[in-house]
């Protein structure tokens, strides 16, 4: 069976091995740290997934060589870390399939995970795996089901064969741009909504946010050439809904302690951040109307007070819906 690999060892990579492993198919999985990767590969375990043991078809490697043995690669590092993995990677992994798993926009280049892999690795088929799925959840083989996005529907179809496990379900698409755009604008969402909550402002004022937060997402990637129906699948409203709504997203959590003016460990993931701002400046200069995801910009750096955001979200003229 085809040999499928794996860069990023963190919750997610770690996760999608363990449901591929689960289903039989050998998986290696890189991380870029020989020690931490040495540990892993002896005790199975790791403390990103409290719990799971990994399954014997898993390979820990530090080692960028036997991924060169994948036909298939999935990219689990994060968003601001992708371009600069591909560059020193590029050898090793063009023209083979990359599957972007990360969820966010570059701030350097403004770009999404399937520019990046297209600059870095020329020859590679792009594709992207998106949609409402929490490492923890995948990883204890509770149902999921996800976004495969590839523009050759071809290619598509035999990595949605290739991907989908008895617990993971794959749904096609070829609108590679809406797909990974939503992932990365629900992310932004996911901030203001847990600002929302742990400023105490109520489940209304959530639900009001995430729904005029999805009109954002959806103008934001219908400028850019996406389908408005990929905006309104798993990619775009599922993960909207999943993760504005679970205190198990980090960049939920991470929008609640600024909320309550909370300590916030920088160690964590939470690419909404680095996307808020990357897409504040392009919606700013493209003329595109972004309020909300403007104001968790300008939060984040401290340009502006939750009260006053708030104030100025609310007192925008009154409009059609
Ligand atoms: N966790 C989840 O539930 C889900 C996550 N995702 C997406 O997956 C992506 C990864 O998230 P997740 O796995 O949770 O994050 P984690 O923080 O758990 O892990 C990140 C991993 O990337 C590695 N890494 C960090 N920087 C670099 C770098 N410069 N070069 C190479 N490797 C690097 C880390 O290595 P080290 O340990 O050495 O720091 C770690 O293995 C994100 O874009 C996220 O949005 C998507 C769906 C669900
Ligand atoms: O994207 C995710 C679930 O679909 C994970 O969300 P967080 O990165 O906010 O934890």
């Amino acid at each position: 069976m085809t040999r499928i690999g794996i860069a990023g060892a963190g919750a997610f990579g770690t996760a999608l091995a363990v449901t591929l492993a689960s289903a039989g198919r050998p998986v290696t999985l890189w991380a870029r740290d020989p020690v931490f990767a040495d540990r892993m590969m002896q005790s199975r375990e790791t403390p990103r997934l409290p719990g799971i043991v990994l399954p014997d078809p898993v390979t820990v490697t530090a080692e960028l060589d036997p991924l060169a043995g994948c036909e298939t690669v999935l990219l689990s590092v994060p968003m601001q870390a992708l371009a600069g993995f591909l560059k020193g990677a590029a050898m090793v992994l063009d023209a083979r399939a990359l599957i972007a798993c990360c969820k966010g926009v570059d701030m350097a280049t403004g770009r999404g995970p399937s520019a990046i892999i297209a600059e870095t690795c020329p020859r590679a088929t792009a594709a992207i795996l998106t949609g409402p799925s929490f490492a923890a959840d995948i990883a204890r083989g509770l149902p999921t089901a996800l976004t495969l996005a590839c523009r050759d529907p071809r290619r598509g179809a035999e990595l949605q064969e290739r991907l989908s496990t008895p617990t993971l379900r794959l749904y096609r698409s070829t609108d590679i741009t809406g797909a990974e755009l939503g992932g990365a604008l629900k992310n932004i969402m996911a901030i203001a909504a847990g600002i929302v909550i742990g400023a105490g402002l109520g489940d209304s004022a959530r639900a009001a946010l995430m729904t005029r937060g999805f009109a954002e997402m959806q103008r934001f990637a219908c400028a850019h050439g996406a389908e408005p129906e990929t905006l309104a699948g798993l990619s775009g409203f599922g993960d909207l809904v999943l993760t504005c709504t679970s205190a198990q997203s980090r960049n939920f959590r991470y929008g609640a302690a600024l909320g309550k003016g909370a300590w916030f460990d920088p160690d964590v993931t939470v690419e909404g951040a680095a996307t808020a701002r990357a897409v504040a400046a392009i919606a700013q200069a493209r003329g595109i109307e972004m309020p909300v995801t403007q104001s968790v910009a300008q939060v984040i750096d401290g340009q502006r007070s939750i009260a006053e955001a708030v104030k100025t979200l609310l007192s925008r003229p009154l409009k059609e819906e």
